[in-house]
C-alpha cells in the first residue's frame, strides 16, 4: 500500500484542496437553506424502510486488469466465520445487495486491497463495509486494529449499531465508540477491536492521549468520504488520522456521492483503489409534466397554491420556497386558512426533521412546505405535485438547473408520473423558467389556476 504522509505533502494534494474550495458552506446564519449531505444521509438511513432497489449501472476501474474481479452471489460463497454469517441471517440478509455482491470480494481478499466505492444511499454500504471490519479482527489481540470514521455522532452511532447486530453471535469481538460523551480512562490503553466514531474525538484517543497506536490499525474505514474530505474541519482531522496509519493498512472509502474533486483527492490518497461505482438511474423530467402559471405578485402565488391544494386528492404535494422565512410566511398563511401543512427547514433539528417526514409519510400532513434542504434524496412514494412557489436561481439570480432537477425528481419516482408547477410573477422568473425550458429542452406549458378545466389537468 501506498504511503499517504509522502503522498500528502504532495502539491498536487494542495492544489486539489484548493480547488474543492473547502468550508464553502461556512455561513451559517442565513436564511438559505443547502441540502447538508451528512445529515441527508442521517434522515434516508433512519427513514430507509430496507434496501433500496432501482436500476443501476455498475462501473468498476481496478488496479490490476488481469485479476478480474469475482462477485458473489451467495454470502456462504464468501467464507465467512461461521458467527458472522450467521449474524447476517440474524438481520434478515437472504443475499447480498448490489454493491455487497461486487464490493465484498475484493473487501475480504488477501492481501488486503483497497476501495473506493460509491452507490446510492440505502444500497448497502454500510452492511458491506461493517462486514469487511468485522472479518478482519484478529481477537488474540487486545488493542483496536479498525477505525472507522463518520461525519456526525448520530451516523456513528448508526454504524455502531449496524456493527453490534451483525456482530452480534461473534462475542469475543470488543467494539468502541469514539464519540462526545465518552469518557476515556486516559491512564489505561483502549483494548476494544473496533473504534467507531467521529475524527476528532480519533484523534484524542489516538494521537493526543495516545489510548491506541494507530500504527497497528489494519483496517481504516472513511464513511461519507465526500462529506469527509470536502468540510475543512473533517479533512484536517482525516488527514493527520490517515498521516499516522501503517503503509500496509487497509484504506476503504465510501460514499453516495463523489464530487470530481473529492474523487480525485480520494485516488490520490488511497494507494491502487479499486474502483467501484454503482451510479443511480439519473433524476428525469421523463414521466413529469411540467407547468407554470401567471400570477401578479405574492399574493397571486398564493391564490394558486390553494387552487392547486383544492385539487390534491389522494397525492401529496411539495412547495419549495427560496427562504427559510418564505416557506414561514407561506405555512402560517395556508395554516391560518384551515389547511394542513408540515415545514422542514433547515433551522430543524435531524430529530424534528425525522417527525415532520414520518408525518407527511403517513399522509397526516397533504403539503410539505419546503427549501432546498429537501431538494435531493429524499424519496416519498405519494409525492405527485412540485410546487416551485420560487424558482431555483443561483446567487446571481440565474436558473439553478441542476437544483431544479433535484427539486422535481421528488415527485415521478418509482415509474410514476408526476407534476412540477413553477410560480411565475414578473419578467425575471419568467426568463429563469424559459432558460430553464432551455436548459432541458423540454416544454413548460402555460396553466391558468383559476380555470376549471385547466386545473383539472392537474388533479390527483
Ligand atoms: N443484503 C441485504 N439484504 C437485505 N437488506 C439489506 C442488505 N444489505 C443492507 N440491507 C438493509 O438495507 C438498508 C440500507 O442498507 P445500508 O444502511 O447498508 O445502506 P447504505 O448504502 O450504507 O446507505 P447510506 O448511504 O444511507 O449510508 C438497511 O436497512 C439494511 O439493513
Amino acid at each position: 500500500m501506498g504511503d499517504w504522509a509522502k503522498k500528502a505533502e504532495d502539491q498536487e494534494v494542495s492544489k486539489l484542496v484548493d480547488k474543492l474550495n473547502l468550508d464553502s458552506k461556512s455561513g451559517e446564519e442565513t436564511d438559505f437553506d443547502v441540502a447538508d449531505p451528512a445529515e441527508t444521509s442521517l434522515l434516508i438511513k433512519i427513514l430507509g424502510k430496507g434496501l433500496v432497489n432501482t436500476k443501476l449501472s455498475l462501473d468498476i476501474q481496478q488496479k490490476n486488469p488481469n485479476s478480474p474481479l469475482h462477485s458473489v452471489k451467495t454470502f456462504e460463497a464468501l467464507h465467512l466465520k461461521a458467527s458472522l454469517l450467521k449474524g447476517i441471517y440474524a438481520m434478515g440478509f437472504n443475499t447480498p445487495s448490489k454493491i455487497q455482491e461486487t464490493a465484498l470480494p475484493t473487501l475480504l481478499a488477501d492481501p488486503p486491497q483497497n476501495m473506493i466505492a460509491q452507490s446510492q444511499s440505502g444500497t448497502g454500504k454500510t452492511a458491506a463495509f461493517v462486514l469487511a471490519m468485522l472479518s478482519r479482527v484478529n481477537v488474540a489481540l487486545n488493542h483496536p486494529q479498525v477505525l472507522c470514521l463518520s461525519p456526525t455522532y448520530e451516523l456513528a452511532i448508526q454504524t455502531g449499531e449496524v456493527a453490534a447486530r451483525m456482530g452480534q453471535f461473534c462475542r469475543e469481538i470488543k467494539l468502541r465508540f469514539a464519540v462526545r460523551g465518552e469518557e476515556v480512562d486516559r491512564s489505561k490503553k483502549i483494548e476494544e477491536h473496533i473504534l467507531i466514531g467521529t475524527p476528532g474525538k480519533l484523534l484524542d484517543w489516538g494521537i493526543k492521549f495516545r489510548l491506541f497506536d494507530m500504527k497497528k490499525i489494519t483496517v481504516f474505514v472513511l464513511d461519507e468520504a465526500d462529506v469527509m474530505i470536502a468540510t475543512q474541519g473533517h479533512h484536517d482531522q482525516c488527514i493527520r488520522i490517515h498521516k499516522m496509519l501503517n503503509p500496509h493498512c487497509q484504506m476503504l472509502f465510501f460514499s453516495a456521492t463523489y464530487g470530481k474533486e473529492v474523487m480525485d483527492f480520494a485516488r490520490l490518497i488511497v494507494a491502487d483503489p479499486t474502483i467501484i461505482r454503482l451510479m443511480r438511474e439519473e433524476e428525469s423530467l421523463e414521466n413529469i409534466k411540467q407547468y407554470y402559471v401567471k400570477c401578479k405578485n405574492e399574493e397571486g402565488k398564493y391564490n394558486a397554491i390553494q387552487n392547486i391544494y383544492g385539487c390534491i386528492s389522494v397525492g401529496q404535494a411539495i412547495i419549495f420556497c427560496h427562504t427559510r422565512k418564505t416557506a414561514a410566511w407561506l405555512a402560517a398563511k395556508m395554516t391560518s386558512d384551515g389547511h394542513s401543512v408540515a415545514v422542514l427547514t433547515g433551522d430543524l433539528t435531524v430529530v424534528q426533521r425525522l417527525d415532520v417526514l414520518d408525518r407527511f409519510r403517513s399522509g397526516l400532513e397533504k403539503v410539505l412546505i419546503t427549501t432546498n434542504i429537501l431538494s435531493r434524496g429524499i424519496d416519498i412514494e405519494q409525492v405527485t405535485i412540485v410546487v416551485n412557489f420560487d424558482l431555483p436561481v443561483d446567487v446571481d439570480g440565474k436558473a439553478d438547473c441542476e437544483t431544479y432537477l433535484h427539486r422535481i425528481g421528488r415527485t415521478g419516482r418509482f415509474g410514476k408520473s408526476g407534476i412540477a408547477i413553477n410560480l411565475i410573477t414578473d419578467e425575471k422568473t419568467m426568463k429563469v423558467c424559459s432558460d430553464i425550458e432551455k436548459h432541458f429542452n423540454k416544454k413548460i406549458e402555460v396553466l391558468n389556476t383559476d380555470s376549471a378545466d385547466d386545473i383539472e389537468k392537474i388533479g390527483t
